[in-house]
């Protein structure tokens, strides 16, 4: 592919300056055809794949066109959502740093409004609004959108879909007529085209063409499982990918909370991202996910369109999304810029269906995993704690433990064995720490338990077998109190709390007959 030198475009030694801070050594290609349009003046449709940069595709020579002289709002950026809106001015704001006198603005809902008015007044050139918020402030004129030359809607479909679209309407009948209209997605699906019809002038349609609507550097996997083991395939997609920062995707709100809780009952750094959370929580949540002071971010949709937090290296499909635009999305917030990616889809019955038809629209192949067994998580857990070891002595700054060392030397202990028996206590405390079997409590069913425990498939304990009490000294089978349910190397039964201990132990020590309770194998 040839390659685009951002010096080869119109753009001012001020953004210039700014890019190459910014480490954009090249322009991506969505960047490389849309630029020149955008300064020529004409109206764009631009569809890139997720994270090739569409935001200083437009940011660049929008704010090269803004006029520093003149205070008005020249520039109206619409976003679906508000993290996404604080996003991109701050990347307008990062690209104009060393340009004098342009003023960037977010408006977004959840933010007090008389801020937001106090800050208009000063006089800003771009704005980057929530429609909903771009109309509140329209309805109080403390937005004048008479001297707006741009509108941008990025995420263009995802507005429509949300239910935006009269507001959308408003908003473009109310800028005049003589300026130019840009939309932005990864994804184009057709009721975007009417609206380019309505709002846009002999559009040009750019479309960086690719095979696929995905972007190639994501390895796209899925796993089948059944709904009750989801979280126990996840814990172990965790442990054993280990990615820097993690997105799991849920499908509704209730599902983000469940699962953030059951993810912090098991010791993972984790918070929660959706829009019944007040916007300061909602603020401190990106925060701690973009310094990397938490590990993953459990969230609805309104975390899957546009954010770019770099050191994202896996994203998971908790629940399936229901259509296939957000699937793109979703996975779309690892792989970004060049950098490889993961992306796991949990997949429960017929969801299976969904997709495929996933696969179809993306045209892309969704590879089948096996879920890690408990070995291989073992495994990751020691080499990353051994290359911690290295990391540690390299450091240096031993001195006070190697005097330790040295008197235990004196006592006639070899400085390999201590090494080793060190790393013995920290491998046991870590697999004791880690979440191979236990107790869990079951949501509407106070007097019931999950156990779930690590034996292996070569126990005599298979999946369908019936868990029962035996009736007193009998030895009579009496009630049914649970069935064996495994999947790969871990065995799962729900039973009363009372009989659980017992149960756990039997499962543990292999015994097929206990003393109250026994397991019948299936027949
Ligand atoms: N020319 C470039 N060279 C290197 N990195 C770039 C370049 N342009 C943009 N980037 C970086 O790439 C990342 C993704 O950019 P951006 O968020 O604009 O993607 P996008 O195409 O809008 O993705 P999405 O569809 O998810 O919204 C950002 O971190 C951005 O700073
Ligand atoms: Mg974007």
């Amino acid at each position: 592919m040839i390659q685009t030198k951002f010096e080869e475009m119109d753009i001012s030694r001020e953004i210039q300056k700014a890019i190459d801070e910014m480490g954009f050594e090249e322009a991506t290609p969505i960047q490389a055809q849309a630029i020149p349009h955008i300064f020529k003046g004409e109206d764009v449709i631009g569809q890139a794949q997720t994270g090739t940069g569409k935001t200083a595709a437009f940011g660049i020579p929008l704010l090269d066109k803004i006029d520093s002289g003149n205070k008005g709002v020249q520039a109206v950026i619409l976003s679906p959502t508000r993290e996404l809106a604080i996003q991109v001015a701050e990347e307008l704001k990062e690209l104009s740093k060393y340009k004098q006198g342009i003023d960037i603005l977010p408006i977004y809902g959840g933010q007090p409004i008389e801020r937001q008015i106090k800050a208009l007044k000063k006089g800003v050139q771009v704005i980057i609004g929530t429609p909903g918020r771009v109309m509140d402030h329209m309805r109080r004129r403390t937005l004048k959108l008479s001297q707006v030359k741009m509108v941008v809607l990025d995420e263009a479909d995802e507005m429509l879909d949300m239910g935006f679209r009269e507001d959308i309407e408003k908003i473009l009948q109310d800028i005049p007529q003589d300026r130019q209209t840009l939309m932005f997605s990864a994804t184009m699906p057709k009721p975007i085209l009417e609206l380019t019809e309505k709002y846009q002038r002999n559009p040009k349609f750019i479309k960086v063409v690719h095979k696929e609507l995905t972007v190639p550097n994501i390895e796209q996997y899925y796993l089948e499982v059944k709904e009750k083991s989801k979280l126990e395939v996840l814990s172990r997609l965790i442990d054993f990918y280990n990615p820097n920062l993690s997105l799991i995707f849920c499908n509704t709100k209730k599902r983000v909370d469940e699962l953030l809780m059951q993810l912090q009952a098991r010791g993972y750094s984790a918070e929660g991202l959706h829009g019944d959370m007040s916007q300061s929580q909602r603020d401190r949540v990106m925060e701690k996910f973009r310094s990397g002071s938490i590990d993953i971010l459990v969230a609805t949709d309104v975390a899957a369109r546009g954010l770019d937090v770099s050191d994202v290296d896996a994203v998971f499909n908790y629940d399936v999304p229901q259509n296939e635009e957000y699937y793109v999305h979703r996975i779309g917030r690892t792989g970004r810029a060049g950098r490889p990616g993961k992306a796991f889809s949990l997949v429960v019955g017929r969801d299976i269906y969904k997709l495929k038809d996933i696969q179809k629209y993306t045209r892309t192949k969704i590879v089948r995993k096996d879920v890690p067994s408990q070995s291989d998580v073992e495994e990751t857990r020691t080499n990353s704690l051994l290359e911690k070891l290295k990391e540690v002595v390299d450091e240096g700054g031993l001195g006070k433990y190697t005097q330790l060392i040295e008197k235990l030397i004196e006592e006639d202990y070899t400085s390999m064995d201590l090494a080793a028996a060190l790393l013995k206590m920290v491998l046991v405390k870590e697999q004791e720490d880690g979440r191979e079997e236990g107790f869990e409590n079951i949501e509407g069913a106070p007097e019931m338990v999950r156990l779930f425990i690590n034996i292996g498939r070569s126990q005599k304990i298979r999946p369908g077998d019936i868990v029962g009490a035996i009736a007193g000294e009998t030895g009579m089978p009496g009630k049914l109190i649970g069935t064996i349910d495994i999947y790969d190397k871990f065995t799962f039964v729900e039973v009363p709390k009372e009989y659980a201990q017992d149960v756990l132990s039997i499962m543990k020590n292999n015994q097929i007959k206990g003393k109250k309770i026994n397991i019948e194998p299936a027949r």
